[in-house]
């Protein structure tokens, strides 16, 4: 099974290349392919790259190989970490969600029609690159929307297990539950699919109860952006002050600060978004169907608010070698039902500039100002 990485010279996707090898995802018979853009620096760094990645790993390295050209892309598992970023650090204004729409969805787009016209016509497509939920509506549009799935969810998911168990005292595994939504300040934890092994139903609904200090989701929004707010405040002079702040809000919020001062703080999120991809790339691999959350195209497998969703959206998925097959979501409690419905409604606004007929104006004359109404216009970490 092959590998292609687009963006493979970026930060992350440099970590996701190195961590496939350095983990010995792929076997030696196996291929990865480094793809960079013609005529930018990725274009000649992606050579240097190659050679870096068998100098320190030639033993169990895979076959690796370089491609520029969005056509030479071929692969069973497709990574598609390329486009621009926010920078990271809190100097300068960061681009808007809408200026990253703006500028990713020509990536988007280019490498959607080249492996509509050139792939096998059955690879499996991971989308890392932001805003990650208008990358899985355009190579879904393209490819079929089984076959594409965005990472950011599962992502979020990590982060909200870990900071569970670590509240617990307990190792990470040991903790499940899911975070859906949108990848960003719409993310939703679901308290409601949390699972802690060796705790019987009462003992988890008592654990749960405590970590959410008697908080629902509906004041999350105003929670995200005060803790945001208190943030800056405190690492404008304390950078670890305002980590050891983290440290004593609840598990949820966590999850989503912790990676959002991790970008403050001039350092990205490369190796854990990284790690977290290569979960679903490895997955994939597998051949086995395995439980996630993804950003997926929906026609109506789920209903929130009462209305069933027809756009993207982070739900947990059961994913496999041919992509993702069911969403796995029982009904939820009312505030989780509301925040999803109102992520969803903030992703179809984000995405509706980008994608279907308004692709096509939108190609040649994009919007300027932020065209979606999402907690905050700020990219996702
Ligand atoms: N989904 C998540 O959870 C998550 C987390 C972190 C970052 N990201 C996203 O991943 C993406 C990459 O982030 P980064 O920090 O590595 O950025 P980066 O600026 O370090 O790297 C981006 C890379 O993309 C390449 N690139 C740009 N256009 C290209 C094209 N048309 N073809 C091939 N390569 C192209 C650039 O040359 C560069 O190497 C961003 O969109 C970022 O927002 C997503």
């Amino acid at each position: 099974m092959d590998v292609a990485v687009l963006g493979a010279t970026g930060d992350v996707g440099r970590q996701i290349c190195t961590q496939l090898v350095e983990r010995q995802v792929l076997p030696t018979t196996s291929r990865l392919q480094l793809v960079g853009r013609p005529g930018g620096t990725s274009g000649r760094a992606v050579h240097g790259l190659r050679a870096d990645l068998v100098d320190a790993y030639d033993e169990h390295a895979p076959l690796l190989d370089v491609a520029l050209d969005p056509a030479e892309v071929v692969a069973d598992v497709v990574v598609v970490a390329a486009g621009r970023t926010a920078p990271a650090g809190s100097g300068g204004v960061p681009p808007s969600r809408a200026v990253l729409a703006a500028a990713n969805a020509d990536v988007f787009r280019a490498y959607a029609d080249a492996l509509a016209a050139h792939g096998s016509g059955s690879e499996v497509v991971v989308v890392v690159s932001n805003p990650v939920e208008l990358g899985v509506a355009i190579l879904a549009e393209r490819l079929g929307r089984h076959r594409v799935v965005g990472m950011g969810a599962w992502l979020d998911t990590l982060r909200f297990r870990r900071e569970i168990a670590v509240q617990l005292g307990v190792r990470r595994h040991r903790v499940g539950g899911f975070v859906g939504g949108q990848h960003g300040d719409d993310a939703v934890p679901l308290w409601s699919t949390v699972r802690i092994s060796g705790l019987d139903v009462a003992e988890r609904q008592r654990a749960v109860a405590r970590l959410r200090q008697g908080r629902t989701l509906a004041t999350f929004p105003a929670e995200v952006a005060r803790a945001k707010a208190e943030l800056l405040t405190v690492a404008a002079t304390d950078v670890a002050a305002a980590f050891a702040l983290i440290d004593s809000w609840p598990p949820d919020l966590r999850a989503l600060a912790r990676p959002w001062m991790t970008h403050q703080s001039g350092a990205k999120t490369a190796t854990g978004t990284a790690s977290a991809t290569i979960d679903l790339v490895e997955t994939i691999l597998d051949g086995r169907d395995i439980v996630v959350a993804g950003q997926v195209a929906l026609e109506g497998e789920v209903s929130v608010g009462g209305s069933p969703v027809h756009g993207v959206l982070g739900v947990p998925v059961v994913l496999g070698p041919e992509g993702w097959s069911r969403v796995l979501l029982d009904p939820l409690p009312p505030d989780e039902d509301a925040r999803l419905a109102e992520a969803g409604a903030a992703v179809a606004a984000a995405c509706a500039p980008w994608t279907g007929a308004a692709a096509v104006a939108a190609t040649s004359d994009p919007p300027t100002s932020d065209p979606a109404t999402p907690t905050t216009g700020e990219p996702p970490r």
